[in-house]
């Protein structure tokens, strides 16, 4: 389960009302595209979710618990750049979490624990197109190869929510178009909710189970501080796309259908509705 719930969000910076009003429910293994016109709070949205923001009003469940007030493992993200640590090579990257999660000050493993969690590591590392770059550096990787990675680092942890802000906007066409096949296929095998900030709606409509557009319903300058942005369009993608389900007459919309065969332990039963 992963369900996210959003109820009547608001936020504000001084006077400034960034957010207004903002309900969404994500069902569990939802897809869904936030797009809206530059600085309307799509990233502040994004934040409040990850826990690096709090609403000003409002509440955000997670389960049916309130999320909690700071990042946490259930919660991966990957950004446009800089989601990896330019001083670690590949797999130190991958294992960082896991480290991290192992001994929170010291950040390292031992024994049997790193041998499972260096396998683990290696497997996802191959799982995004990456094996043999596992001693490499993030600075020796190309855009795309250095995207694969952040979503591997991501992922380690089995995060409930995926959370990405414009993670491919800045690849060239050909390399996003592989990207975007490996995410459906990650999104077709894991368990996770994927919420997805976009500037591109070709983007959205290619990944996404649900396109949520943000907008201020009033934008006159001298009202821009006093009214913030909320949902005014949501858009179900039909036929509908389910998580663990991808077509097999249009695998080009809907994942490759080689994941099928795919095995990983967190592969989910199909039949969960969004
Ligand atoms: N920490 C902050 N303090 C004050 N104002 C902020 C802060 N973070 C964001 N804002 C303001 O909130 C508004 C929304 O910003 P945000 O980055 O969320 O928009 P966005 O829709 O993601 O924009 P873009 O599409 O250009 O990335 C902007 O006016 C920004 O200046």
């Amino acid at each position: 389960m992963s369900e996210l719930k959003i109820e009547r969000v608001w936020k504000e910076y001084g006077d400034q009302v960034v957010l207004e009003d903002v309900s969404l429910t994500v069902a569990s293994r939802a897809f869904v595209a936030l797009v809206g016109p530059s600085g309307c709070g799509k990233t502040t949205f994004l934040r409040m979710l990850l826990g690096q923001e709090q609403p000003t009003k409002g509440k955000i469940l997670l389960d049916g618990e309130p999320l909690p007030s700071e990042p946490g493992s259930d919660r991966g993200v990957v950004f446009q750049r800089y989601s990896v640590f330019p001083h670690l090579t590949v797999l130190g990257n991958v294992l960082l979490g896991k480290e991290f999660s192992a001994a929170r000050y010291k950040a390292k493993l031992f024994g049997t624990a790193r041998r499972t969690a260096v396998e683990e590591a290696r497997q996802l590392i191959a799982e995004v197109g990456l094996a043999g770059s596992e001693t490499k550096y993030p600075a020796q990787l190309s855009g795309g190869m250095q995207q694969r990675l952040a979503l591997a680092q991501a992922l380690i942890m089995k995060p409930k929510v995926l959370l990405l802000d414009e993670p491919f906007g800045a690849l060239d066409p050909g390399i996003r178009a592989e990207i975007h096949t490996l995410m459906k296929r990650l999104w077709h095998e894991t368990q996770m909710t994927v919420v997805m900030v976009t500037h591109d709606m070709r983007e959205a409509f290619t990944l996404a189970s649900r396109v949520v557009a943000f907008e201020r319903r009033r934008d006159r300058p001298e009202e821009k501080e006093r009214y913030g942005a909320t949902i005014t369009k949501d858009i179900t993608i039909w036929p509908p796309r389910l998580a663990g389900q991808p077509s097999i007459f249009s695998p080009d919309r809907d994942g490759p259908v080689a994941s099928l065969g795919h095995s990983r332990d967190d592969l989910a039963p199909s039949g969960e509705t969004l």
